[in-house]
C-alpha cells in the first residue's frame, strides 16, 4: 500500500518534559490503526505531532503526499455551549476552512455536500439548528461530517467511545468501515474490545511506540509494554480496558 506519511525518530513533549521518545510510525493508504496505551502515555501528544500541531524536539515527518486535505480530525471533547450562535450547517462547512482560507466564500457545491453528509448521517432535518441545541450524540455526528467534508486522506479520532452514544455506536463503527475504503483512519481508544473489533493494526504508545501488524494483541504482550489491562463490564458485555498505570519514560 502507498505510504502517506512517516514519523521518523520523533522525540516530543512540552517544555522540558519528554513525552514521546524515538517514535517511528508509517501511515499508509487504507490503514486503520488503533492507538492504545495508558493514561498519560502520550497518545494525544502523538496525534498532535501527526497533525503538525506540536513541533517535535527531534526527528521529523516525511510526507509522501500533498498536505492539502490530508487530515480530518475528530477531537475528544468537541462540545459547544448551548448559547454558541452557529448552525449545524456552518459547523460542517467550517471543515472546509483550511482548504479555502477564511476569506473565500463557500460554493453551492460545498453547501450541497453539507446537505448530503447531514442526510447520510441522520441529521438531515437539523441543518439550521444552533449546534448547541443538539444532544452529545447528534453533535458528534455533525463533527464527524465536519471532519470528513474535505475528503481527507487520513481521519484522526481521539477516543470516540467517550462521546458516541449507545444508539449510534454500531452505526458509527460501520460508517468508519465504509470511510476506511477511501481514507486511512487513526483512532485512539482505551477500549480494547473496540480496538480489536474494528482496527487492522495496533500501536501501543507508552512513552515509546510498539507497532503490531494485526489487531490481535495478547494480554501478555501488553504486560511486556507495561500496559496492564483489566476486564470490565459495560452493561452486559464484558470487555478489556487498559488500567491506569505509570509511564515507562523517566524525564
Ligand atoms: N499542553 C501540555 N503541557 C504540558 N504537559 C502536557 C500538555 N499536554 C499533555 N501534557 C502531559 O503529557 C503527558 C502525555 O499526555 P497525553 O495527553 O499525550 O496522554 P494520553 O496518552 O493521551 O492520556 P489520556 O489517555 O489520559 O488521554 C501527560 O503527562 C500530560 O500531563
Amino acid at each position: 500500500m502507498n505510504e502517506l506519511l512517516e514519523l521518523k525518530g520523533i522525540t516530543a513533549g512540552y517544555e522540558q518534559t519528554v513525552v514521546l521518545r524515538d517514535v517511528n510510525l508509517t501511515i499508509r493508504e487504507h490503514d486503520f490503526i488503533g492507538i492504545i496505551g495508558p493514561n498519560g502515555g502520550g497518545k494525544t501528544t502523538l496525534l498532535k505531532v501527526i497533525l503538525g500541531l506540536l513541533k517535535p524536539f527531534s526527528g521529523g515527518i516525511v510526507y509522501h503526499v500533498t498536505k492539502q486535505s490530508l487530515f480530518g480530525y475528530l477531537p475528544q471533547n468537541s462540545r459547544f455551549d448551548a448559547r454558541f450562535p452557529i448552525s449545524v450547517k456552518e459547523v460542517v462547512l467550517s471543515g472546509l476552512m483550511s482548504e479555502k482560507g477564511i476569506f473565500k466564500g463557500y460554493t453551492k457545491a460545498d453547501r450541497e455536500k453539507v446537505d448530503d453528509l447531514l442526510e447520510t448521517y441522520g441529521m438531515g432535518g437539523f441543518g439550521n439548528r444552533p449546534i448547541g441545541e443538539l444532544s452529545g450524540g447528534q453533535m458528534q455526528r455533525v463533527f464527524l461530517c465536519r471532519a470528513i467534508i474535505s475528503s481527507p486522506k487520513i481521519l484522526i479520532l481521539d477516543e470516540p467511545s467517550t462521546y458516541v452514544d449507545a444508539n449510534f455506536e454500531n452505526e458509527f463503527y460501520s460508517v468508519l468501515g465504509e470511510l476506511n475504503k477511501t481514507m486511512s483512519i487513526v483512532m485512539v481508544s482505551h477500549d480494547l474490545g473496540t480496538i480489536c473489533s474494528y482496527v487492522k493494526t495496533i500501536a501501543c504508545v507508552n512513552g515509546g511506540l510498539h507497532y503490531h501488524e494485526s489487531n490481535l494483541i495478547t494480554p501478555e504482550q501488553l504486560k511486556l509494554y507495561n500496559c496492564p489491562i483489566e476486564l470490565i463490564s459495560h452493561g452486559t458485555v464484558p470487555h478489556r480496558v487498559l488500567l491506569k498505570h505509570d509511564r515507562t519514560i523517566e524525564n
